[in-house]
Order: C-alpha cells, then structure tokens, then sequence
C-alpha cells in the first residue's frame, strides 16, 4: 500500500505539472502573437537588435555567444531587463521572435550591464558575427520541468537508497524519529540507553554489564550500528572463547567479519571467517598458490641438480619467487583486511607484528574491547592505540584478572581500565545494563543488592523460573522448588582440613553433604550436565571430583574462578571453610563471592558452616539474604540418612549441638517452632484423650526437625515412641506406655518458670495414664529399645571414646539441685553437652531454650506453614482454635520476655 500512495502521488502530481507546463507555453504564445516585442523588451524579457560580439568554445563544446547593444548606436548599455544566468533563451533574426525565425536556442551563461553570453548546443553557421542583428527572448525553461518529472519517475520506482527511511516518513508510512533505529529490537531500554549513549562518546564509553544482563547482545549492536555508519571496528577481548563468541553472533548479522589469530585456536564454526580461509578463497588465492608450486619445484629441482651452475640458477629463482610471494600475500592480507568491517582478534593478537601491520595505523574508527575487567590493563593498550575512539565492555564486580605477584597486585597491576575509568570519570563515561535474563529473582536479589547498588531486575522470563518449572522431566520436590537453600554445617564437626599446603583448603564433610544435594537433584530428574559445583579451593574441587566425577561424568566441577562467564541451570556451592578461629581467607574477595552466586539460573545451593563464614560482614549478607529468602537446612538432615553415620536408633536426631547457628531468631521465628511444638503436643494430647486409639502414627514425611519434636513431646509424657521402616519410609509410632500397677506420679523437681513448658505439664487435668509410670521402669524400657544411647556426633567418626568419656564425667543431672542419677538413663543436652536426668533434659527446661530454637529456626523451610505433624499442612484443624493457639502463645512468649529480664532475681529465690 506503501507502493500505491507515492505511485499515485507521482502520477497525479505529473498531471498537473503537465497542465502546468502547458499553460507556461500558452502565454510565452499568447505573448509572442498579442504583444509587440517592444512591450516585450519593456516587460524585461526580450532584448532587441543585438549583435553578436564574440563566438568561442566553451565547456562541452559549446558555443558561447556575446551579445552586445549595436556599436554605432554610442550608447553600449542594455535596456533593463531580467536576463540572469541559467535562464534559456532563443535567439532570433529580426524577423520577429516567430519560431520561424529563431536561429538557436541556449543557455545564459553571463549576464552583465552591457553583454549577454549564451551557450548554444547547436550553433548554426548563419549566425553573422559583424553586421545581423538578432533579438533575445526569454523562453519558458523546460529544463527544470524536466528535471521534476524524471525526479517524480525515479521516486516511483524507488525501492532500495538512501531516501528510502525519508521516502517512507515524507509519505507518513513511518514516524519520524530523532533515535537512531536499532537493528536489534528486542533492546530492553537499558541496553538502548548504552547503545546510544556507546554512539554519541567522542572517546570512550564502558558498558557496565552485570551477570546475565545482556553485555554481548549489547556491545554487538553497537558494533553493528557503527558498521552501518561504514566505520571500520577493531573488536578485542581476553579471551579466545569470548571473541569467538562476538565472531558468531556477528556473523549472523551479517556484518563482515575476520577473524585474526591462529586457526587451530578457533571454535570450528568460526574457521570459515579466520583471515587464513578467508586468504584461500580471495582472488590471489590460486597467483599464490601457484608460486607455491613453482618454489617447490624450484626447490626440488636444486636437490636433484649436480650442477654448480644449475644450482645457482634455480636458488635465485627461488629467492625471486619468494619476494614475489611476500608482495602477493601482503597485498592479499591487505585487502582482506580492508575489505572487513570488523576485525576480531584476541587483545594480545591485536598486535602490529602480526597481520594488523598491513593496515594503515589510522584503518579502524573503533576499538571495542569486551570483558575489559578481566584483562590487565596493558593488554588493553595493545589493541587501544589504533583508534580515535574506544567502547569498553565488562564487570568490574567479578574477578579482575590473575595476576601471581602479591606485590605488583597490591600495587594496583590488577586494577583493570575499566575499574580505573569507573573510579576516576564514574558515570560520565559509564552506562549500566540493568535487566538480567539469567537468575530466578531470589538469586539476584542477593547479588543486586550488595554489589550493585540494588540496580538489577529479573526479566519476566526468567524472574521465577524454578528447576521443577519448564526444565523437562524434573520432579517437583523440595530441591527442585526452592530457588536457595542453604545447608548449613555450624556445629556438625565438618571441618575443614588441615593441609600442610597453606594455600588450598578441602572439606571432605562437605563433599558428603554436596554429594547428598547432587543425589536430590538428579533423583529428581535433574540432569548433570546442567548442575555446576563449585568451590573456592582447587583441593576440594580435587576431592568433588574424585567422589562425583564417575557417577556423574557430564556434572561440571571447577573453581569460581574457572567458571567465570559461564551459567547452569543449578549451581551448588561449597565454601569449605569451617574453623574455630572463624578464618575465611580466599572467600574474603567480595568478587570471587559474586561470580561464584551469580553463575545460577534457578537454583542456588550453598553448603557452608555459618557460624565460621559468617565472621566476614561480606558472607554473612549472603547467609541472612539465604536465611530470609531460602530454605535452610541443617547438615545433620544429610548425616542422619547416611547409614554408616546413624547415630541414634530412634532417628530423633543429633544428639549433640554444640553450636547452633547463628542465634538472630527473630520473635516470629520463635513463635513459629513454638506454634510447631504446641500443634505436636496437641496432636499427641488429643491421641491420649481418645482411649479407642491405640497408636499415633507420624508419616515418614515428617522433616527431621519434627521428628526431634515428637520424640521430644512423646519423651517428656512419657510414652512409647519408636521409629519404624527404613530410609525415606521411616516413620514414628507414638503409643501409651503398657498398662502397669499405678503408681504415684513422680514429678521430678519443679520446673523453671521460664521454660514455658511446665504450664502444659502441670495441666488442670492429665489424662489417664499420664506420668504413671516410674523414671526407673522408663529407664529399663527406652534402655531394652536403645532410645537413649547417644553419642556425640561430630566425634563419632573421629574418637568414640571421646563421646562416652562425656557421659561418664557426669554421674547426676546437671539442673541445679538435681540429684537424679543420670548413669543408667540420662539424655545429653544437644546444646550444653551436659547430662540431665529425664525430667531436666529438655533445652527448655534446664536453660537452653533459646538456643534449641535458633537452632530449629536453622531447620524449619521457608514456607514457615504450621504444620500438624503430619508433614502437610492440615486444613481440618479449626481456624478459631488457631487463633487461640496463637494468643495462648503470643502472651506465653511475652511471659517468657518478662521473665528473662527478671532471672536473676528468682535464681536467688530458687
Ligand atoms: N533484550 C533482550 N531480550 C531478551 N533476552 C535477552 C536480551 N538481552 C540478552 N538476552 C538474553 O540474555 C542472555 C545473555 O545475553 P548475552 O549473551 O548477550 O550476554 P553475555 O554477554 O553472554 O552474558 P553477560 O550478560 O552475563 O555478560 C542470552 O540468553 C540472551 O538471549
Ligand atoms: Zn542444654
Ligand atoms: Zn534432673
């Protein structure tokens, strides 16, 4: 329809020319027969009874005539008139300005006070130089009409040229724009903003390009609108992978590209654009080609050859050929280089001594150097000094380049150009990308906010993307869920290994646990190869992969740094270190920190002991963004399922903790283990009130959180509880204690206010049954089971000795006043170490209160849904027993503040 408007435009407006045109050539007649030629010369437009002055030979052949006033007249000044230069005219005898009498026609060429000159294409030779007389008549100028109307045909037929955008705005088939039009219009506006902001720097421009933000997209339509303004780019970075992939990604676009460097480096889908295939193909080609072979010749010839004379002869020719070699192939080089539009080439291949010498030192327009944060700065220079402008692209918050003397990198060799210009000219010279198309947002969020000013957004396609969600055939489970988790070791005794090698650190606690992660992952239905592991350490990376690599020969196990500018679906991290001293060394760079996190796409698992990681300000922003955003786990959840580390026949848990995390637990976590505790507690009051019920049973899908729980609740009303089933079909029956000759309830010792518990134990009313039974009788019974033969499980793999020697140090319960033997029946404090005899054991109730929850608070997932110990979240329990619940333990939690500040006085009363 574009078509349709100007072709009816053009005929139209040819029409009306034409009428036009004709209505000119009717006056210049009307006047002509109607008007006298003196009216006429009065007009302005005719100049009577000239002669002619002079006939030369101008431009192009043609004629040039002089005409002047008559000579005897006296006077040699024209009468006014209108005669200017361009204006065509007809010359003619005195007959009249009849078209009989007109001698030629032409063009003014000089039109002064006293002479008109006239170029005439076809001068006749009648013209009589000293005695005819001619007149001058202005004609209708039908060369400018001409001109419109080829100007009119042309626009018809235009389809490809320069006016095409200005055809298509002038005929309103586009909007007029001030922007440059983008070839690439899927730009978010940030990487719009850089382009063009990239195109108006007179010297330099720096793309700032975070993880996943679209830097090479952007840095490539950079290229390709320079390229289109016909600038010749010089285009560089670090490594051979990444120009290799700025090579592919413009040669889909078309532009002309050479690839400079030596082709065994080349990706093989780039060796059709390297500068020796692209030499192969040229012109020259088959010249060279065949000097080649006449050297060959020339050179077989001087082997076989016994004759001096010979010999001589063929080694000059060879040496001839050779120069004539050189000349040919420079020339070729030369040309193809020219002939590019943009050269590629590694920062250090941008060199002069290479083929870039054979180009003029003022060939390129543009250097564009990507990943420039990763390159010393010098290795810049190299391709830098052959232009007038530069673009650098890169990400100054990922790792700056290696560099091996601690010395020269504490001087500032490691500090990039791209840090520098950051530093000194900030955002005058700098533009961000600032939407990223990599990590599920929970990821980046983390990342944004600590490292770049809060700037990023996730894009809508990747903002939630999760492993169960769009990856195919992967299970929804609760690894595949959750975009982070953290495993955390704090307290577990995984420490890391003390290597006489200084510098490498390993964690073989922690390859357990990662290998355990991995496992999840791939059971449900992860695949390997989109699973990266990575490590700080090169000696864990050794470990990983001793222990994963043949079960999993396509899951990728590096470094941070080795996996710099590469993404995985799922990334599980190890940060090894987990000390005493709380020393964290290597992961103390804030970058290797962001490169390592930022290599997710929708999963991010972090293994690490908190509690030594978290001494650096840097890492602790990363457990809390985890803690707040993630599901946190604690590593005894892997440890307990591991056979050879069972360590207690129940399965309700660690038995030993001596440091829980980190205690920040905030009032709504707190209430959230209560609210845990108390649904647990009912649900087993509820079994007791329901004689007909002989056993409760807790699905296997109880987290071992609650499972510590139950066998909590169960022990402290002393009932029956057992685990029953194997692995992941474990499950706990909760039953009443047999049926033996009533005895008096033995309420061991009162219980401390502040637990918070003991108001349910003294209950208006227990139900039957309830507390019946004697410590003793309970003792014989859990003993007859192996309920309560905990060991220490950090210690269990090193020093089992260690473990009893704890127990036997302890001969009665540790609670203050306590007398109770705890040698036959005791349970070891998970958070104090310490022994309590059954009626003291619980944290709660000897002082540890606060400690047991931060550390269930590590456990409990994110979802933080109350659950009826079921594992699920029961919709059958009523909405206002809820709300009650809640107050109930809402003011429990302020009685418990109160009495904590006021301790120390009812100590003194106790
Ligand atoms: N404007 C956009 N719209 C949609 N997807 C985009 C856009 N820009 C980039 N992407 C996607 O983001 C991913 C990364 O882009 P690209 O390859 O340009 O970045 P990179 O330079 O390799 O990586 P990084 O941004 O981490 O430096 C690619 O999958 C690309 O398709
Ligand atoms: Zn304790
Ligand atoms: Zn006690």
């Amino acid at each position: 329809q574009c078509e349709m408007e100007v072709e009816s435009f053009v005929s139209k407006t040819l029409d009306l020319l034409q009428e036009e045109r004709e209505a000119e050539i009717e006056e210049t007649r009307l006047w002509q027969e109607n008007i006298s030629l003196k009216d006429l010369q009065s007009k302005g437009v005719c100049l009577l009874k000239l002669q002619i002055g002079s006939q030369s030979t101008g431009l192009y052949g043609r004629s040039l005539i002089v005409l002047e006033p008559r000579r005897h007249m006296g006077v040699s000044i024209l009468p006014s008139n209108n005669f200017g230069p361009g204006d065509i005219v007809g010359v003619y005898d005195l007959d009249g300005c009849k078209p009989s009498s007109q001698v030629c026609t032409g063009v003014v060429t000089r039109a002064s006070q006293s002479a008109i000159t006239v170029a005439c294409e076809d001068p006749p030779d009648r013209l009589n130089l000293d005695t005819e007389l001619y007149n001058l008549l202005k004609l209708a100028n039908d060369v400018t009409y001409k001109r419109m109307k080829k100007a009119l045909t042309t626009l018809n037929g235009y389809s490809s040229g320069p006016a095409s955008d200005l055809i298509s705005v002038l005929f309103g088939y586009s909007e007029p724009s001030c922007e440059l039009s983008f070839l690439n219009t899927g730009l978010d506006s940030s990487q719009r903003e850089a382009v063009s902001f990239a195109l108006s720097q007179r010297e330099v421009a720096v793309i700032h390009g975070p993880p996943g933000t679209g830097k090479t997209t952007t840095v490539v339509e950079i290229i390709l609108q320079a390229v289109k303004q016909g600038l010749k780019v010089l285009c560089c970075a670090g490594s051979n992978v990444a120009v290799d992939n700025l090579v592919e990604r413009l040669a889909k676009a078309k532009a002309r590209v050479l690839r400079l460097g030596h082709p065994a480096r080349l990706l093989e889908s780039i060796q059709k654009h390297s500068l020796d295939a692209v030499l192969a193909h040229s012109d020259n080609a088959s010249i060279i080609a065949d000097i080649r072979r006449d050297m060959d010749k020339a050179f077989m010839g001087m082997k076989k050859q016994r004759d001096k004379g010979e010999k001589i002869h063929l080694k000059r020719e060879v040496s001839e050929l050779r120069k004539e070699l050189r000349t040919r192939e420079a020339a070729a080089i030369t040309e193809v280089l020219k002939r590019a539009d943009v050269v590629l080439a590694t920062n250090t291949g941008a060199n002069d001594t290479g083929p870039l010498k054979s180009l003029p030192a003022d060939h390129f327009d543009w250097v564009v150097i990507d990943e420039c944060a990763q390159a010393l700065e010098s290795s810049c220079w190299i391709p830098l000094l052959r232009a007038r402008k530069c673009i650098l692209a890169g990400d100054y918050k990922q790792l700056p380049p290696t560099i091996k003397s601690q010395t020269a990198a504490s001087k500032g060799l490691s500090v990039s150009l791209m840090e520098r210009l950051v530093q000194n000219r900030g955002d005058s010279v700098v533009r961000m990308l600032t939407v990223q198309y990599r990590m599920n947002r929970d990821i980046m969020t983390w990342a944004s906010d600590h490292m770049y000013q809060g700037k990023l957004t996730a894009h809508g396609s990747v903002e939630k993307h999760l492993l169960s969600r769009d990856l195919p055939g992967v299970a929804s489970v609760e690894e595949t869920c959750t975009p982070l988790l953290l495993i955390d070791t704090a307290g577990c005794g995984l420490n890391e290994t003390e290597a006489t090698d200084e510098q490498s650190k390993g964690n073989p606690g922690e390859v357990d646990i990662v290998e355990l992660h991995i496992k999840a992952l791939t059971e449900a239905g992860v695949k390997s190869k989109d699973i990266a592991v990575i490590a700080p350490y090169n000696l864990q990376v050794d470990l990983l992969r001793q222990r994963l690599s043949t079960r999993h020969p396509d899951l990728e196990i590096k470094s941070v740094d080795g996996f710099q500018g590469r993404e995985k679906e799922a990334v599980v991290l190890t940060l090894v270190r987990s000390n005493r001293k709380g020393e964290v060394g290597f992961l103390a760079e804030d970058r290797r920190i962001n490169v390592a996190v930022t290599r997710a796409r929708r999963h991010l698992a972090v293994v690490c002991d908190t509690k030594t990681v978290t001494t650096h300000a840097f890492l602790k922003t990363l457990v809390d963004h985890m803690t707040q955003h993630g599901d946190v786990r604690t590593a005894f959840e892997y440890l307990q399922v591991e056979p050879n580390m069972h360590v207690c026949s129940c399965g309700s848990g660690p038995s030993t903790h001596s440091r829980p995390g980190p205690s920040t637990a905030t009032e709504d976590e707190q209430r959230r283990t209560l609210v845990q505790y108390q649904e647990i507690k009912d649900q087993v009051e509820r079994f007791l009130q329901d004689q007909d019920q002989a056993e409760l049973r807790f699905p296997s899908t109880l987290n071992s959180h609650d499972r510590l729980l139950v066998h909590q609740v169960a022990e402290e009303l002393g009932l029956n509880h057992e685990s029953q089933g194997e692995g992941k079909d474990r499950f706990i029956v909760v039953s009443r204690p047999p049926a033996e000759p009533h005895q008096a309830r033995e309420d061991p010792q009162p219980l401390q206010p502040a637990a918070g518990l003991e108001e349910e134990r003294n209950s208006p009313d227990p139900p039957g049954g309830l507390f019946s039974q004697s410590a003793t009788q309970m003792a014989k019974q859990a003993k007859a089971k192996g309920y309560f033969n905990f060991s220490l499980l950090g210690k269990t793999k090193k020093t089992k000795a260690g473990a009893s020697a704890v127990v036997k140090a302890e001969r009665v319960c540790s609670f203050v006043k306590c007398k109770t033997s705890v040698v036959h029946l005791g349970q070891l404090c998970s958070f104090c170490n310490r022994q309590y005899c059954l009626g003291h054991h619980i944290p709660e109730v000897h002082g540890c209160g606060d400690l047991a929850k931060a550390n269930a608070r590590m456990r409990i997932s994110k979802e933080g849904v109350l659950y009826a110990g079921s594992g699920l979240k029961d919709k059958s329990v009523d909405p206002n027993r809820k709300a009650y619940l809640h107050r109930k333990l809402d003011s429990r939690l302020k009685d418990m503040e109160k009495q904590r500040k006021t301790k120390p006085k009812e100590k003194e009363t106790n």
